[in-house]
């Protein structure tokens, strides 16, 4: 059973009214995730067939986890759930932007706002192992509390969350 159109003519996909999402080999499309007043970015996840008609029906983002194998709301376990005032479809139709109202300050479940929350070095030769330099990486939640598992307050208290062999700066933002 097809939830959504069949894929059209380039033009009628870039140029069109009709929504017809491409769903990869596995049959998921991808979804970007941005806070819908800041802008901020807060994650990536990929949707099935069913996630998308759940998100849509909603107004709640659903996503397919590829590591669970499941059909799985945000927030199902923290409440935090991303209530979506507005979803974007790119040109080709085979990516998707959620601009979202969070339930809760935090997306990430390590606890941080964002799952981006580090940088990869720029300028460096490949081949060898590259340092990720922390950029807003204070916890706003303690994931312990919400999800279970050890308290991560030592963590929250110091936002590099510093392991002294990666040389982390401290958050610049
Ligand atoms: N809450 C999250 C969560 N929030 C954001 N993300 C991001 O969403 C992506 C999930 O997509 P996939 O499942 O396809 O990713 P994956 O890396 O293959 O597998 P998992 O992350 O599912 O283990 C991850 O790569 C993260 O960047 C999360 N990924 C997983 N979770 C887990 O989801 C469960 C329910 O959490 P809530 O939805 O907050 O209740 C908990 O077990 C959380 O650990
Ligand atoms: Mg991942
Ligand atoms: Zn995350």
């Amino acid at each position: 059973m097809k939830t959504f159109a069949p894929r059209g003519t380039t033009e009628q996909i870039e140029e069109g009214r009709v929504f017809a999402p491409k769903f990869d080999a596995d049959g998921l499309i991808p979804a970007i995730v941005a806070d819908a007043w800041s802008g901020e970015v807060l994650m990536l996840a990929w949707m099935n067939d069913a996630a998308l008609a759940k998100s849509i029906e909603t107004c709640e983002a659903w996503f397919y986890s590829r590591s669970r194998g499941a059909l799985w709301k945000k927030g199902e376990t923290s409440g935090h759930v991303l209530r979506i005032l507005e979803m974007r479809v790119d040109c080709d139709q085979d990516a998707l932007l959620l601009r979202v109202e969070q339930a809760a300050p935090g997306t990430c479940h390590t606890g941080r706002a964002s799952c981006f929350y580090r940088a990869v070095s720029l300028r460096e030769p490949a081949g060898h192992t590259l340092v990720l330099q922390f950029k807003k990486a204070e916890r706003v939640f303690d994931p312990a509390a919400v999800y279970g598992g050890e308290p991560k307050t030592k963590a929250a208290a110091t936002p590099s969350g510093s392991t002294p062999s990666t040389g982390e700066p401290p958050a610049t933002e």
